[in-house]
């Protein structure tokens, strides 16, 4: 399975926060197993707790174990080996942490260098300044900022640009999980590799199209985080827009690292702005109050353990966000693209559903539009809901089937954690699946007014009990043109 790794320094700033212990690090073990890292490839986390290496991997042990397949203690062993922490305050006066990181990464000039910012958005422009500060920027350094980048588009711009001061475009790697899930890249594959779609990919055959990502877990824990972001910033400035793009997009001319960024880019500048009164009509946000996960009962947003107490902001803050956008362009005039995010909902389920127009005259009773489901989690895989006749002599009788691809049941190969996937795309230099600058600004171009104009309400979000589909609104922004969301339970 070797690849033939290079040998590798990942130094993760916020190294044992959320994302690293439930995401980077069980990615990185697998990489591990799979071969796919050089022995010599060292994870070097970073974060203000003054740990020292032994009590990083214990910690590490203790609370990521559990959570990857561990077939051999050996591997685990080795890769528990690969690890090391520094403690740095990045706005404190102590530099014995980049004294300490400077140490450890001499006489390694030679290796890939990979700095990942795994820390809150505001620490991205002062790290760099450090880095360079203690000469720690090689010419082999690549940096990783993870989303959401900035709060607002002026945020973003002074961010890229503190970022830009640094490092050149060609080693910022802006990260986007949701674009190293594996169905998410069989979008492309499906869209541009099959000729039968191209004809049909457009207004005069598709009615609508919704891209959900619902979750069942709540924000216990985060609310540091989560009260300054709400679910518009955490999920829909950038993992939506990129699947609406991804959807919406022109053929590229290759399958190479500018051909589809630009294409992209192309799609968030036709998005029709929702400014002013347009933003009551056209988005809904809603807060989770108490109710049911999985038959449990769970507080509501603002009853969630932490240990910070609810503020103003944490009523303000959205935990649910419906959009209705449109795509200006020739393909897309009039085909509404309605997006939706929420914690606390029934079932875990992140999905793109194209549905089609009717028949334009049918001869059958009871016949219903045709439906391409793009499943991304759980289950992944594609459906196309098909009208077909129900067996039997009487009169015809339709039925809706699905003509379905479930990659589990068609491929042996384990699907890889989208994290897998983007951390070796990292390690080896291709940024194809990563967010140029001009892409995240042109997101947040399109998000700022409707922040700015639900910031300025200052009433709260919508309630809606944890364990229901999201507030009544979401229900009234697709009714309002007679449509209805795509609810099918994964399980
Ligand atoms: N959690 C998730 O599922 C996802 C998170 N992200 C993004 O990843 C980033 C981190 O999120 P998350 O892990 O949830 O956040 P957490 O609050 O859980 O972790 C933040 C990390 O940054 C460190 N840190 C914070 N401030 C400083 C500082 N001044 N100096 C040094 N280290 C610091 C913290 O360590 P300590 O407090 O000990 O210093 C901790 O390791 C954010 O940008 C978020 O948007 C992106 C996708 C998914
Ligand atoms: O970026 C984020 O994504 C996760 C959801 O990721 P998924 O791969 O499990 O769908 C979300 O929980 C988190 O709030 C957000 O920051």
């Amino acid at each position: 399975m070797s690849e033939n790794p290079q040998s590798a320094d990942l130094i993760v700033f916020g190294g044992t926060g959320d994302l690293s212990m439930r995401k980077l690090l069980p990615a990185l073990y697998h990489c591990d197993r799979d071969g796919r890292l050089s022995p010599e490839t060292r994870i070097i986390a970073m974060s203000r707790g003054g740990l020292d290496d032994a009590d990083f991997r214990g910690k590490v042990d203790a609370e990521v174990r559990g959570s990857v397949p561990v077939d051999d203690l050996e591997t685990w062993q080795r890769f528990l080996g690969r690890l090391h922490h520094v403690s740095i305050d990045i706005g404190g006066e102590d530099t014995t942490g980049w004294a300490k990181l400077t140490g450890l990464l001499a006489g390694h000039e030679q290796r890939d260098r990979v700095f990942y910012l795994a820390s809150p958005p505001m620490t991205f422009g002062p790290f760099c300044r450090e880095l360079h500060r203690a000469g720690l920027v090689t010419p082999a350094s690549r940096v990783v900022l993870e989303k959401p980048l900035g709060r607002d588009l002026a945020s973003a711009q002074r961010i890229n640009d503190e970022v830009g001061a640094i490092f050149d475009e060609r080693q910022i790697y802006r990260i986007d999980h949701y674009l190293g899930k594996e169905t998410v890249q069989n979008l492309l594959v499906l869209r541009f590799a099959n000729a039968f779609l191209e004809p049909i990919w457009n207004s005069l055959w598709i009615d609508h199209v919704q891209i959900t990502a619902a979750e069942t877990v709540g924000t216990p824990g985060r609310r540091g985080y989560y009260d300054h972001a709400g679910a518009l910033r955490d999920m829909v400035q950038n993992h939506l827009l990129q699947l609406l793009c991804l959807v919406a997009m022109e053929p590229p001319a290759r399958n190479d690292r500018e051909s589809i960024r630009d294409e992209k880019v192309k799609v968030l500048e036709s998005l029709r702005p929702i400014t002013g009164g347009e933003v009551d009509r056209f988005t809904v946000r809603g807060q989770y109050t108490a109710g049911e996960s999985g038959g449990v009962p769970v507080p509501g947003y603002l009853d969630e353990p932490d240990n910070t107490a609810p503020t103003d902001a944490s009523r303000q803050v959205e935990t649910f966000a419906a959009i209705r956008a449109e795509v200006k362009n020739w393909r897309w005039a009039g085909v509404p693209f309605y997006l939706r995010t929420g914690k606390r909902m029934p079932y875990r389920c992140s999905e793109i559903v194209v549905q089609f127009k009717d028949v334009p005259h049918s001869i059958f009773p009871g016949s219903a539009p045709n439906r391409l489901v793009l499943r991304l989690q759980p289950s992944e895989g594609i459906r196309l809901h098909l009208m077909a006749k129900e067996p039997g002599a009487g009169e015809v009788a339709l039925k809706p089937v699905p003509l379905s691809l479930s990659f589990a049941e068609t491929f042996t190969n384990r699907v890889p954690e989208a994290y897998e996937r983007l951390l070796m795309d990292v390690l080896t230099g291709n940024p194809t699946l990563f967010m140029r600058r001009d892409e995240v600004e042109a997101a947040w171009r399109f998000i700022d007014p409707i922040l700015r104009e639900w910031e300025s309400w200052g009433t709260p979000p919508e309630p809606y009990p944890a364990g229901s589909p999201g507030p009544a609104g979401a229900h009234e922004l697709v009714l309002r043109s007679g449509r209805f969301w795509h609810e099918e339970d994964p399980a």
